[in-house]
């Protein structure tokens, strides 16, 4: 993808939602630069899902924009819309989970196939997150841990540039939890690509560079940077 390096990955410009006249997200802007991973906490009901799913299309702001490499995404039936996300966004959401009626393999390559982009990457990934050798295994062979690295495999294999995860450890045991989340932080850095993990850990927010707390006055940073 032709994206601009200086050119913001994410932003939101007085973005407001709302469910049935209560006030979820008002008025919320932030901008998120190339290459930066931040992690995104705050108090349960606040609108962290709210946000990830508006970012990823899932559901539509009542109100302002958000933009992806400098593009404003509309409805969810804008093809262009459609087409940037299905290519921009990596997801790494407990929703999304491994299809269990493919192989490994063919999990993996399905963001390939749908952007048109060769498939031998998905087995490269696949051993990168340390499953080579299990490509023709189906889901159901696998521990929790591994599940959730086949969902990382299949969120980054297209080489995203934005990569959303809610509580992408939160079933996991603090030893995988903490190994998934070193490897989602390797991957992302790797590939030089955008992160905003969502999550209530302490622990896996200060994986991110940087941790941004959302209550009802926007989005903030909480502490200070640390170092990539
Ligand atoms: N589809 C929906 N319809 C109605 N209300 C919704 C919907 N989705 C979210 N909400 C409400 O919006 C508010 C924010 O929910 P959201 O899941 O974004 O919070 P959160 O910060 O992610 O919470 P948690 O940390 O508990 O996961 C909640 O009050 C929730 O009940």
């Amino acid at each position: 993808m032709h994206d601009d390096k200086n050119k913001p990955v994410l932003e939101l410009c007085a973005v407001s939602k709302a469910y049935a006249n209560r006030h979820v997200l008002s008025n919320l802007s932030y901008t998120l630069a190339a290459g930066e991973y931040v992690a995104i906490m705050g108090d349960s009901g606040v609108g962290k899902s709210t946000l990830l799913n508006l970012i990823a299309g899932l559901d539509a702001p009542d109100s302002g924009d958000i933009r992806l490499n400098g593009l404003a995404l509309t409805g969810d039936d804008d093809e262009a819309a459609t087409a940037l996300r299905r290519r921009f966004l990596g997801f790494i959401f407990q929703a999304f989970h491994v299809l269990p009626h493919l192989t490994l393999l063919q999990n993996v390559s399905l963001p390939l196939l749908l952007n048109g982009l060769p498939l031998e990457r998905a087995a490269v990934m696949l051993a990168s997150v340390g499953l080579q050798g299990r490509e023709q295994d189906f889901p159901f062979q696998l521990s929790g841990g591994e599940l959730q690295r086949v969902a990382i495999a299949r969120a980054l294999v297209h080489r995203p540039r934005l990569i959303l995860a809610d509580e992408p450890t939160g079933n996991l045991d603090p030893d995988t939890a903490e190994e998934i989340l070193q490897l989602i932080r390797a991957e992302i850095k790797a590939n030089a690509a955008s992160a905003i993990l969502v999550t209530h850990s302490q622990a896996a927010a200060a994986t991110a560079d940087k941790i941004l707390l959302l209550d009802r006055y926007g989005l903030a940073p909480l502490t200070m940077e640390r170092t990539p």
